[in-house]
């Protein structure tokens, strides 16, 4: 049965990264990304506008929405302070058995919980079941269209406290209208727009951080 994409990502990593050092792993997938198949991580370029938020929140607890190949899992994973931790959600199997493999190879395993399941049936279980009081930063990655349901299902759930920082990708391509549209008319939240480019492209994309007032 041939290899999917993902597979192909995962075994580049395990037979050129180093184990146990996640900037090896990000540099080896944004390697074969860019070089051999294009894959939807948020690579290198907006990756660094994730880096320098996540080293602004510093956050205890995070949530990531869209789990993919674990890419992002590892990027934030290596900057969280000692006790702090990300949880992150991946409704699709194949995916999420990617993902756990190439977030132990990193090492950062021990700071990652993968949630499997879809984000809409997780997000209510955060407080009950993985005893989370709020959140300090999400980052929002999953279907484009999911983006707003779920904020508001986060705020619903009451996960969000004044100051909680979201981050989502892809506010230019493929594009979140409705989201901005939401988010950026909601006296809730306070906006910053990140113009990037495309992952592994020369395509402009953008990033969108907004911090809940509460
Ligand atoms: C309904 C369940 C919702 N709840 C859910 N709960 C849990 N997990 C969920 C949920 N919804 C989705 N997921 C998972 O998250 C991942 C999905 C990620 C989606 N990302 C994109 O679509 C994208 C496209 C491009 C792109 C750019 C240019 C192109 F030409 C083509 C594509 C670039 C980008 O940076 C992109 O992030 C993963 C594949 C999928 O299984
Ligand atoms: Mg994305």
């Amino acid at each position: 049965m041939n290899q999917t994409k993902e597979q192909r990502i995962l075994n580049f990593v395990l037979q050129n990264a180093v184990r146990g050092d996640p900037c090896s792993v990000l540099d080896t997938i944004d390697k074969y990304c860019s070089q051999k198949e294009w894959a939807m991580n948020v690579g290198d370029e907006k990756g660094l506008i994730l880096d320098k938020t996540v080293e602004e929140v510093n956050p205890s607890v995070a949530l990531e929405l869209g789990t993919y190949c674990g890419y992002s899992a590892v990027r934030i994973a290596r900057l969280l302070k000692a006790g702090a931790y990300l949880l992150t959600v991946e409704f699709n199997p194949e995916f999420a058995a990617i993902a756990k493999q190439m977030i132990e190879f990193a090492g950062v395993q021990d700071k990652v919980k993968l949630l499997e399941g879809p984000s809409e049936e997780i997000i209510p279980q955060l407080k009950k079941k993985y005893e989370v009081d709020t959140l300090d930063f999400v980052f929002l990655d999953h279907w484009k269209d999911r983006y707003t349901p779920d904020t508001i299902l986060l705020q619903e759930c009451n996960l969000l406290r004044k100051g909680s920082v979201l981050l989502a990708d892809n506010i230019i391509f493929p594009g979140a209208p409705e989201f901005l549209n939401y988010i950026r008319n909601n006296p809730h939240f306070q906006c910053t727009n990140y113009p990037s480019h495309l992952e592994y492209m020369k395509v402009g994309d953008a990033m969108e951080k907004a911090v809940f007032l509460g």
